[in-house]
């Protein structure tokens, strides 16, 4: 088993490279198999969020993983509605109890509900001095999103998690985050499936004995970013993990560039849906 490598986030704090997402993965015996085959698979880092209305379920896979609190790395994210009421603080205190945790690694806002995001970001600085959440973030922030809160807080987010794949390869943003220190996780890392089938994919990967879709993850985790692929099949878990062993040349990594089409997998929710972007 390779070690999973990490990356250092502007608060010191150490982000796998690689994760388990779970949205999706639904009741205890699902959750429990998941997170027993990551486990063993060597994953440390786990994503959820109040909306996947599964912590619970991950609590208690967690509770008895028999890996030491302080080796495991759990994000969590506050949803859309909790922002609007103005319930941030409770909503945290939901997620925390649901996974039976005192604090959680990582805690995101998973989407800029307009005219709420500054405000949220400030309850989030607030959970992060009472050290509950080690690290803050935000989730689907575009750079106006971002110049937004820097306006309004010293506070730089940690990590903005986004939909990050071959196909959608988000260049300037990424090249943003990095000039501001903030650390970029890639969610929907596999597209769910849409460039498992990519001849130029399965030509790279045949020089490696890899799947096309373990040459998308590798692709991604040698650009510095942490992946957060999601399966509940064991081997697939630890297929997607496969993908330390071997190195893309630079050639290949700009030539897997070109793949991109801006392809947008998950979707934007409905209570966000018509949004203009761009503000
Ligand atoms: N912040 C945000 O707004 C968002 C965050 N996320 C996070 O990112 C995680 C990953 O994104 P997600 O949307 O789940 O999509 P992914 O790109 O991770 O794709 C998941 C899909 O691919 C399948 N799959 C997994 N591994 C393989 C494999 N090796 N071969 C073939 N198929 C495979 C899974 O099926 P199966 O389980 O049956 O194996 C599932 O259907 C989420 O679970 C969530 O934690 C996701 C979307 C938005
Ligand atoms: O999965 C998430 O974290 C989401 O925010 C959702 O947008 C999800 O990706 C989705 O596709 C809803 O249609």
């Amino acid at each position: 088993m390779s070690e999973i490598p990490s990356i250092t986030l502007n608060n010191g704090y150490e982000l796998p490279q690689i994760g388990l997402g779970v949205y999706k993965t639904s009741g205890d015996t699902q959750m429990k198999q998941a997170v027993t085959a990551a486990i063993a698979a060597g994953y440390r880092l786990f994503d959820t969020a109040s909306a996947y209305k599964n912590e619970e379920y991950m609590g208690s896979a967690l509770s008895s993983c028999g890996i030491p609190r302080n080796e495991l790395f759990i994000t969590t994210k506050v949803w859309n509605n909790a922002q609007r009421l103005g319930d941030v603080a409770r909503a945290f205190e939901r997620s925390l109890d649901r996974l039976k945790l005192d604090y959680v690694d990582l805690y995101l806002i998973h989407w800029p509900v307009p005219g709420c995001y500054p405000s949220t970001w400030k309850e989030l600085e607030r959970i992060h001095e009472s050290g509950r959440a080690r690290s803050i973030g935000v989730s689907n922030f575009e750079i106006p999103h971002l110049e937004q809160l820097f306006q309004i807080s010293g506070v730089i987010p940690a990590v903005n998690q986004i939909e990050c794949h071959p196909l959608w390869n988000r260049e300037p943003l990424i090249q943003y985050c990095r000039s501001r220190g903030i650390a970029v996780q890639a969610y929907a890392p596999l597209a769910r499936g849409a460039y498992a089938d990519r001849e130029m994919l399965a030509v790279i990967g045949a020089k490696y004995g890899k799947t096309p879709t373990q040459i998308g993850l590798r692709w991604l985790v040698q650009q510095g970013l942490s992946i957060i692929p999601k399966s509940v099949h064991p081997e697939r878990i630890q297929s997607n993990i496969d993908i330390l062993d071997f190195e893309l040349t630079d050639t290949e990594m700009k030539t897997i560039a070109t793949m991109d089409e801006q392809l947008r997998t998950a979707g934007i929710p409905e209570d966000l849906a018509g949004i203009d972007w761009s503000k």
